[in-house]
């Protein structure tokens, strides 16, 4: 059998926590239909794709405390100064980080987050069952993350499907040609290349320009992990990514603002 691996780990968690829920799934549907009838999501896959089509390269600006392979990163971060310092930057959109064991973070960041600004927001979290699909609605989220490597074929059409119902976009992210044949078929308009490989964590910088021929010119892609700067930036940019998610290299800098528009500057005008 091969060795258990910290991505095994992180997703037997989540799946004996979903087992552990006492709510019933009633509850947290009733949750998700009241936030779909308080109104609609703000459109994050649209935010990119406008973004990208006023000539910047997309940035969603990441809200992470801590993480499995760097530790500590801004543990004592105000989710609602962070997002306000991302959209004064120019980012397209935030993602949070919604896991506590791993990442420090809440739904109380992402609620926090999403009202000091008008930008929508990805739920960034191990999505491991159609509850967890139904909680990001409830919590106030515009988008989900949905794992290739976490989920089989019918899990990812299912979940997919369920989260266009409620009005989320679903961000399909993969590590490879596989994953994203997989995600295409499950019917994903939006693919993320994780250049973080979520068994070792070693990023590799060349992964997201090796992938990008597979993903169709009308999927809007997102190049995901290891994102140091403006040149990283330019690479992705130039091999057709539509934006970039970044965590690290903004969370940890005092001058996000500035780190963000750097970012989106960086693609060169055709
Ligand atoms: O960040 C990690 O160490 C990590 C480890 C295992 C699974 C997921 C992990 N991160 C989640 C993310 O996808 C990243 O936070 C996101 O892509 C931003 O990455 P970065 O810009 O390198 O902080």
């Amino acid at each position: 059998m091969p060795p258990t691996t910290y991505l095994d780990r992180i997703l037997d968690a989540h799946r004996a926590a979903a087992a552990a829920d006492r709510r019933s799934r009633g509850q947290v549907e009733a949750a998700a239909e009241q936030a779909v009838a308080d109104g609609p999501t703000r459109g994050f896959r649209a935010g990119l794709a406008a973004d990208h089509g006023a000539g910047h390269l997309a940035v969603v600006a990441e809200i992470k405390r801590r993480s499995p392979s760097k530790g500590d990163l801004a543990p004592g971060l105000v989710p609602g100064r962070v997002a306000e310092s991302y959209a004064e930057g120019g980012a397209a959109a935030l993602s949070v980080l919604t896991d506590a064991d791993a990442f420090g973070g809440s739904p109380a960041d992402l609620a926090e987050a999403r009202s000091a600004c008008e930008l929508p927001v990805l739920r960034k979290d191990f999505t491991v069952v159609e509850v967890d699909v139904l909680d990001a609605r409830a919590m106030g989220a515009d988008a989900v993350l949905l794992i290739a490597a976490a989920l089989d074929d019918h899990e990812l059409a299912d979940f997919r499907a369920l989260a266009v119902e409620l009005g989320l976009d679903a961000l399909v992210e993969c590590h490879d040609e596989a994953e994203v044949e997989r995600a295409l078929e499950a019917g994903a308009d939006l693919v993320g290349v994780n250049q973080r490989d979520l068994v070792s964590f070693e990023v590799d910088t060349a992964r997201a320009v090796r992938v990008a021929p597979e993903i169709p010119a009308d999927v809007v892609r997102v190049a995901e992990s290891g994102v140091r700067g403006p040149d990283d930036a330019r690479r992705l940019a130039d091999a057709g990514y539509h934006a970039v998610l970044v965590g690290e290299a903004l969370v940890t800098r005092p001058d996000r603002a500035e780190a963000v528009a750097a970012l989106r500057a960086a693609r060169t005008p055709a």
